[in-house]
C-alpha cells in the first residue's frame, strides 16, 4: 500500500446465505479522488460499500483506512446511504439529522453546542436547504432529503465520502449542486467514493472509476478505462439497448 492510498482492499469476498455477491476484490483508491462504482443491478456496489463501512462482514478479505482499520479511522469516515434504506418517517427535524453528523466529534452524551450548530447550519446553507431547518423530515421531497443527508456528511468533516446513488430521484439542478459540493470535496484533498448508476456522466462528474460486477471487471482513471470494452465486459448479459453512449457500430 502506498502513501497516498485512501482505501485498500484486499482479497475481499463477500455473500449472503452462502451464495457470493463479492468475489476476490482488489482495489485502492488513492486520496483526493472522485471515484464511481459503476456495474449493473444487483452487482455488489451496495454490498462493496457496506462491506468498506464494516456493516458486512466478509468471508475474507481486508479493508485499510490509510493504511490502518476502519476501528481507528471511523471518525475520517462519512456515508450517504441509499435514499430508499432510510426511515423517512422518524420524528426528526432536518437540523437534527443534520447535527447528527456532528455526533461522531463531541460523542453522544454531550449536547450539541452552539458552534456545532453553526457547522450544522451552514451545511444547510451549503446544499441549498436554507429555511427547511424546522421541516419534519418525512416531509421533505425525495431531493430534499438526499440533500440533508449530504449536508450531515458535510458536517462530519470527514476524510473519506460514501454515498451510495446520490443522484437517485433528485432534479437535475439538484444533481449539479450535489457533484458540485463532491468537486470541491475532492479539491480539498478528500476521497469521494459514488455508487453511480448513469454512463451518460461519469466523464464529466468523476476522475476514477472501478467496474464492478461480483469481482473487480477494470479499475484506473476515467480517461484510460471509460471505454465500451470495460462497459460491454460489466454489463454482460444485459440490455445495451438503453444507452447508447457510443453510438451503433
Ligand atoms: N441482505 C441481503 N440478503 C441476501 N441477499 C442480498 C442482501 N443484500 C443484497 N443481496 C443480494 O446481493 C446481490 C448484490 O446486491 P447489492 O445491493 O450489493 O447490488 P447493487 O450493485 O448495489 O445493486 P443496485 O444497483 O440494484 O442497487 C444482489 O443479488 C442482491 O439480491
Amino acid at each position: 500500500m502506498r502513501n497516498n492510498t485512501a482505501v485498500s482492499i484486499n482479497d475481499l469476498t463477500v455473500a449472503y446465505d452462502d451464495k457470493p455477491v463479492l468475489w476476490d476484490i482488489d482495489l485502492d483508491i488513492k486520496k483526493g479522488t472522485l471515484m464511481a462504482i459503476v456495474g449493473p443491478n444487483g452487482a455488489g456496489k451496495s454490498t462493496l460499500i457496506k462491506a468498506m463501512l464494516n456493516l458486512i462482514k466478509p468471508i475474507t478479505g481486508c479493508i485499510s483506512f490509510f493504511g490502518s482499520s476502519y476501528k481507528k479511522e471511523r471518525s475520517k469516515i462519512a456515508y450517504v446511504p441509499q435514499r430508499g434504506s432510510v426511515d423517512w418517517d422518524f420524528p426528526t427535524t432536518a437540523l437534527d439529522v443534520v447535527e447528527m453528523g456532528r455526533y461522531g466529534k463531541i460523542g453522544w452524551i454531550k449536547r450539541v453546542g452552539k458552534s456545532d450548530r453553526k457547522i450544522a447550519v451552514d451545511a444547510i446553507k451549503k446544499v441549498g436547504m436554507e429555511g427547511f431547518e424546522k421541516r419534519q423530515i418525512s416531509q421533505l421531497s425525495g431531493g430534499q432529503q438526499q440533500r440533508i443527508f449530504l449536508a450531515r456528511a458535510l458536517v462530519q468533516d470527514a476524510e473519506i465520502y460514501f454515498m451510495d446513488e446520490p443522484f437517485q430521484g433528485v432534479d437535475a439542478k439538484t444533481e449539479k449542486s450535489i457533484i458540485n459540493i463532491l468537486k470541491k470535496l475532492r479539491d480539498k484533498g478528500k476521497t469521494v467514493i459514488v455508487v453511480h448508476h448513469d454512463l451518460q456522466t461519469v466523464e464529466e462528474y468523476f476522475d476514477y472509476i472501478a467496474f464492478i460486477n461480483v469481482a473487480v471487471i477494470s479499475s484506473g482513471k476515467v480517461k484510460e478505462i471509460f471505454n465500451r470494452e470495460n462497459i460491454e465486459k460489466t454489463y454482460k448479459n444485459r440490455s445495451f439497448t438503453d444507452f447508447s453512449l457510443f453510438g451503433s457500430d
